[in-house]
C-alpha cells in the first residue's frame, strides 16, 4: 500500500475499533461518475479503490461469518444469495442484512443509476482456478449491475452476444463503406477489464443487454489490452504478473470474493417463507 492510500485509509476509517467501519463516501476523488467510463461500448464504469482495505476486511468478515448453510456450492464456485429468490415473475423478497444494506444504499445513492434501492446481492467466491462462464444477467433485473471486488484481482472478459455477431455479418454484406464497417466492427469488439480488489465495476446499456461477461477458470489471466491495464498495473504491488512475449498475465494467488448488486423491479408482496 502506498503512503497516499495509507493516508486515505486513516482518514476514511478512524481506527480499528470493533465497530463496523462506515462505508465512506463514494470514493470518486472529486470526479463525476462519467469520468470513470472506460472503453467505447456503452457503458462500462470502473472505479478503483471504491472502498478502503479496512472496509474490504470488514465485508470479508461478514461474508465468512455467515452460517455455512448460506453458501451454495456450484461446480466451479460457491455463492451466497441475498435479498430473496429471483423468479421469472419477479423477486420473492427477503430483507438484506444491515452490512449489505449499508453498502448497497451507498451505491444506489451515489451512482444515481438505479431508479429504486438495490434489493438483491449475489456473493460469489472464486478459488484461483475458478471462474464464471460467459453469461448475461437476464431480464429479471433492472439493466444496471454494480460489482464490488474483494481479494485476488481477476480479468473479466466481455464479448458481443451471438445475436449481435449475426447483425455484424449482415452488415458486412450490406455494402457499407469500409470506414463505417470498421467502426461497426470496432464498436462490437470483445474487450476485457482488470477487476482489482476494492474496485467497483458498473455496466449498463448495450454492455448489459447485448454482451456476455465471464471470468476464465485459470490461475493466470491475460491482462494485456484490458481497458484499464495502465491504471491497474500502476499498482504493481497488487498485480503479480508474468509476461510471455507481448502478452502479460496476472496471477491469481488468493481467493476472490465479489458482491454483485442489482435491482429487481417486480417484487412480490408476500415475504418468502422457508
Ligand atoms: O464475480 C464477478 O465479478 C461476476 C459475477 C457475475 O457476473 C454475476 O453474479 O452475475
Ligand atoms: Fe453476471
Amino acid at each position: 500500500m502506498d503512503s497516499e492510500q495509507e493516508a486515505n485509509q486513516k482518514k476514511d476509517s478512524p481506527g480499528l475499533s470493533s465497530m463496523p467501519p462506515e462505508i465512506g463516501c463514494f470514493n470518486m476523488k472529486g470526479k463525476a461518475l462519467d469520468d470513470f467510463i472506460v472503453g467505447t461500448v456503452p457503458t462500462v464504469m470502473y472505479i478503483p479503490d471504491f472502498i478502503t482495505s479496512i472496509e474490504e476486511s470488514h465485508l470479508l468478515d461478514c461474508v465468512y461469518n455467515c452460517p455455512s448453510s448460506k453458501w451454495k456450492s456450484l461446480k466451479n464456485r460457491r455463492l451466497q444469495n441475498w435479498g430473496g429468490i429471483v423468479h421469472e415473475k419477479g423477486l420473492l423478497p427477503q430483507q438484506l442484512p444491515p452490512w449489505l444494506v449499508n453498502i448497497a444504499d451507498k451505491i444506489y445513492e451515489e451512482s444515481g443509476l438505479f431508479p429504486l434501492a438495490i434489493n438483491h446481492v449475489l456473493i460469489n467466491e472464486y478459488l484461483p482456478n475458478q471462474g464464471i462462464m460467459p453469461h448475461q444477467d437476464g431480464p429479471a433485473y433492472y439493466p444496471v449491475v454494480a460489482i464490488l471486488s474483494l481479494g485476488s484481482p481477476v480479468v473479466m472478459e466481455f464479448a458481443p452476444h451471438s445475436s449481435l455477431q449475426a447483425d455484424m455479418s449482415t452488415d458486412d454484406l450490406s455494402g457499407d463503406s469500409s470506414a463505417e464497417a470498421d467502426m461497426w466492427a470496432g464498436y462490437h469488439r470483445s474487450f476485457s477489464i482488470i477487476l482489482m480488489p476494492r474496485s467497483l465495476l458498473i455496466f449498463k446499456d448495450d454492455v448489459y443487454t447485448r454482451y456476455l461477461h465471464g471470468i476464465r477458470d485459470n490461475a493466470f489471466l491475460l491482462c494485456s489490452g484490458a481497458l484499464n491495464e495502465a491504471e491497474a498495473c500502476r499498482d504493481k504491488l497488487s498485480v503479480e504478473g508474468r509476461s510471455s512475449g507481448d502478452s502479460r498475465y496476472i496471477q491469481r494467488t488468493e481467493t476472490r470474493v465479489s458482491l454483485t448488486f442489482r435491482l429487481v423491479l417486480k417484487v412480490h408482496k408476500k415475504l418468502f417463507k422457508f
